[in-house]
Order: structure tokens, then C-alpha cells, then sequence
């Protein structure tokens, strides 16, 4: 279980949010929701391990969740704004590259983003919505129990955004937990909203 407790974060001098708490049980999803700049990426980055707490505690199963920064790192998957694919290498290389990291099959990561007849690319060929499916795609990879998405579905046509939604399911089904930032609609029923 994930638990935040009284998280507060600030930003160059600004506090951008404080007082925050909530939990986050196994199959359970929290849509973080608010307007521009309310903070939604900052406590993703946070939940990440990539920005510390400026109060408050960040508890999984109970313990401390960042006192072991790559034990955390090993638990989640974070997809940001930026699609963190390299160029130069193909749909497979870049998903091969995670595929070493963290596990999982890359063709059927290909396939469950529907990318298989564009695997051969260079990533730098890719429209916008390809290279975001390619950064989805390595969800499919290895599990891991928490996933923290920002903004997923910015560019996705109808298809792709049905396909995510199948990957979401499967993971809760599992017993993964999802948070995840948007402006959009996304398909994850019953998930509880956190409005910053
Ligand atoms: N590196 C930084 N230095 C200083 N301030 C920052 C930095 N990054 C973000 N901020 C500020 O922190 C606040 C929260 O930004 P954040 O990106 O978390 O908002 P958001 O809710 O995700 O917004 P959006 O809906 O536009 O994606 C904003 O006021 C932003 O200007």
C-alpha cells in the first residue's frame, strides 16, 4: 500500500502544495486532477523519488518508501511528459534497451501499442502519438507495482487510448496501483479523483 502523509513541496521559493494525504491501495487508481501549475507533476516527481518532500512522509507497506532510493526506483514505472526515447534507435531498440533494465517481452510490449508494423523505425520518424505509444509501450515490459503516468494520453487517437485502457486493467487486476495526472479522459473505472 502507498500512503502519503502531510506531503508539502516546494519549487524555486514557492510552496506548491502542503497538507497532502492519501493512500493507495493494490488495484486501486487515483486521478490527480487541478488546474495548470496546481502541482500534479511536481507529486509525480516526488512519488518518483526525483523530488524530495519538503514535510511529510511517503510510506509503502509501512515503511519509509524513499529511505532506499533504488529499492522505490524498482517498484514503479514513471511516464512524464517527455517520451525519454532515444532518437536514433528503432521502436524495438528503445524498448529492448528497457526490456534489459527491467524484464518483459519486447514484441509483445510492440504489440499491445499497436507498433509492431512500425518497430523498425527510428524513433525520430515517429509522429507524436507513435513516440508516446512507444513510451507507453514500456509498461508492457517486466510489472512493477506502482505506475505514475503524466498526462497519458496527450496525442493518442481513439485506438491507442482503448489499448492503454486494456493495459490498466490487466496491471489493476494484477494488484497494481495507478496515479495518474490529465486533462483528459482516460479509462480507469473506479478510480478515486485527488483535486490539487
Ligand atoms: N523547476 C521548477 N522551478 C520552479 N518552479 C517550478 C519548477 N517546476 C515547476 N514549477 C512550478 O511549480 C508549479 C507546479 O507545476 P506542475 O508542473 O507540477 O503543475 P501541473 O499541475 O502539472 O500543471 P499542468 O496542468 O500545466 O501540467 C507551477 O507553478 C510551476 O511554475
Amino acid at each position: 500500500m502507498l500512503q502519503a502523509e502531510n506531503l508539502a513541496c516546494a519549487r524555486g521559493e514557492r510552496v506548491v502544495f502542503a497538507g497532502l494525504s492519501f493512500t493507495l491501495e493494490p488495484c486501486g487508481a487515483l486521478l490527480l486532477v487541478g488546474e495548470n501549475g496546481a502541482g500534479k507533476s511536481t507529486l509525480l516527481r516526488l512519488l518518483a523519488g526525483l523530488l524530495a518532500p519538503a514535510e511529510g512522509r511517503l510510506l509503502w507497506d509501512g515503511q519509509d518508501a524513499l529511505a532506499d532510493r533504488a529499492a522505490h526506483a524498482a517498484r514503479l514505472r514513471y511516464l512524464s511528459h517527455a517520451d525519454a526515447l532515444k532518437p536514433a534507435l528503432t521502436a524495438r531498440e528503445n524498448l529492448a534497451f528497457f526490456a534489459r533494465l527491467w524484464g518483459g517481452a519486447v514484441e509483445g510490449a510492440l504489440e499491445s501499442l499497436g507498433l509492431l508494423p512500425l518497430a523498425e523505425l527510428p524513433a525520430r520518424v515517429l509522429s507524436s502519438g507513435q513516440k508516446r505509444r512507444l513510451a507507453l509501450a514500456r509498461l508492457a515490459l517486466g510489472p512493477a507495482p506502482l505506475w505514475l503516468l503524466d498526462e497519458p494520453t496527450v496525442g493518442l487517437d481513439a485506438a491507442s487510448i482503448g489499448r492503454l485502457g486494456g493495459l490498466l486493467a490487466a496491471h489493476r487486476a494484477a494488484g497494481g496501483m495507478v496515479l495518474a495526472a490529465t486533462h483528459l479522459p482516460l479509462p480507469l473505472p473506479g478510480a478515486r479523483e485527488l483535486r490539487l
